[in-house]
Order: C-alpha cells, then structure tokens, then sequence
C-alpha cells in the first residue's frame, strides 16, 4: 500500500457568509493522496476545481477543515512555503515563467525556488551544457534558445517550460491547470506526452484538471469527478482502466 502523503480532512470553503448568496465552494471534501497517484480531475464549470487547486496550492484558505503534507498540518502555510514541495502549471503560458529573463535564467530560478542554493553562487555558464539536455528533451527547439528572453518564445515553448521549471526539482506535488488547453492540438499532445513520461519517470504525485474526458481516462491511475463542490466519483486502478468514454458521459449526464 502506497502511503498517502497530501490530504484533504474535511475540507469546507464558505463564500457570501451570512448573506443569502452564502454557498460552500468546497463542501466537506475528503481526500487522500497516495505518493505516486496521478490523478486527473473533471468537473463542469464552476465545479470547484480551482478552488480545489487554490486551496492546495495555499491560495485560498479553508473556511473549516485541515490540509496535511506527510503528516504536518499546512493549513495556514503559505503559497510561497509551499513552493518547497509543491509546483503548478496554470492554463495560461505567461503565468509560469518571467518574461524579462532569459530561458536559462528562469530554470536556474525554479531551481532556486525549491530550496537548492547551493546551484546559485555558480556561474550560470557551469549550467548551460545540463539546462541544454534538459530542454532538449522538449523536442521544440528550446534548446537551442537558452538566451532568449521567454516573452519572445512561442506560447507552446513558454508552456514546456513552465512545466520544466515546474519538475525540474521533483516536486512532492505537482498541480497541473489545465496546462495544455491554450495550446493547438498538436503542440498540446506532444507536452501531453511528456507530461506522461516525466511523470512516470520521476514517479510524481500529481493532479492534473482537464476537460478533455479522453486524457481524463487516458492518463493517471486514478480519476475524480468534481461537482458542486463535493468529489462525486473517484476510480482508481483497474476500475479506472476499464472505464469507457461512453459509462463516464452517463455519470455525467446523471448528476448534472
Ligand atoms: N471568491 C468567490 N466568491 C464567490 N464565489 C466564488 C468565488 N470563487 C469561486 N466562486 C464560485 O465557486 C464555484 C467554483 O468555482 P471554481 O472556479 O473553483 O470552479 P471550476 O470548476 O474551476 O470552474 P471552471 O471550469 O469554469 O474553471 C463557482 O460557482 C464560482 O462562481
């Protein structure tokens, strides 16, 4: 059995207190996320899966309820704590990089993001040959524009990037938003793919909002279906595998 390293106890978020509009965005939500889980997140708009992310990524605090990484309560920790452990990718490819600086000099920020000072004092030159493989690896060219600014990269290079800064400590866990939805299909797959294998490869516990059903039951071990604010579906493991396009349309069409 996996241990479960992030969980949600109880988790409620109040909007409108006290005023007619009072509505609970997340509703008592319980969950456990096991180390190594992958696990992609549906759920139609307004559902909660923002809030969900916010308030796992410390952007939104609870109204009652506890957050806990391996066993500590994070509650009240914030975004910037957090970022020790945690990494996101958001929808939009300008959120996850600095515009101003340069490729080489973002992932040597990520890197000091996580904690790793020790990569800092050495000249950025020493890092070129190994942020070189890295980027290669992206299959877009990135590699050979470690000094260009990234506000002049194209929003499917800024967004591998993003998602390279993202993994390039091995986060505890890593939230991804949605992070191939502003890109054309082919540019979208091709990071849907390596999202896939860095996963695998780093063994990375993530959670990953989507609407496309397809990668939904595509990728990831285990699948939870976001509604009203509650966790109305969650499959995991064989169950998961054999779950069709056409059984997922029926729960859907059934709780709406
Ligand atoms: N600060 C707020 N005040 C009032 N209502 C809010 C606030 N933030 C979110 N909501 C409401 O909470 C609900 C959940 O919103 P959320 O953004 O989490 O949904 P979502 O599933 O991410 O939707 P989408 O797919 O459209 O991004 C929505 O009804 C939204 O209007």
């Amino acid at each position: 059995m996996t241990k479960t390293i992030f969980q949600l106890k109880d988790v409620v978020k109040t909007v409108n207190p006290d005023t007619p509009e009072e509505l609970n965005i997340l509703d008592h939500v319980n969950l456990d996320i096991h180390e190594g889980d992958f696990i992609t997140i549906l759920g139609s708009n307004g559902a909660g899966k923002s809030t969900l992310f916010n308030t796992i990524g410390g952007n939104l605090r609870p109204t009652s309820g506890q957050v806990i990484y391996k066993d500590k309560d994070i509650t009240n920790m914030s975004v910037v704590k957090r970022t020790s452990f945690l990494s996101r990718v958001f929808q939009d490819p300008k959120l996850g990089t600095a515009p101003r600086m340069t490729v080489a000099e973002n992932l040597l920020l990520a890197e000091k993001r996580g904690g790793h000072h020790h990569l800092i004092p050495r000249r950025l030159k020493t890092q070129m040959k190994r942020f070189t493989e890295i980027t290669a690896k992206m299959h877009n060219n990135l590699n050979h524009r470690l000094n260009t600014e990234t506000g002049s990269l194209s929003g499917g290079q800024r967004q591998a990037l993003s998602f390279l800064m993202a993994t390039i400590n091995r986060p505890g866990i890593l939230l991804l938003d949605e992070h191939t939805a502003a890109l054309d299909p082919k540019t979208s797959q091709k990071l849907m793919d390596i999202t896939d294998e860095t996963i695998k490869e780093q063994k990375l516990t993530c959670l990953m909002i989507t609407h496309h059903l397809e990668d939904a039951l595509k990728y990831g071990n285990r699948l939870l279906v976001l509604h009203q604010g509650k966790i109305s579906y969650d499959i995991s493991g064989e169950e998961k595998a054999k779950l069709t396009k056409e059984q997922l349309m029926t729960f859907f069409n059934e709780i709406q």
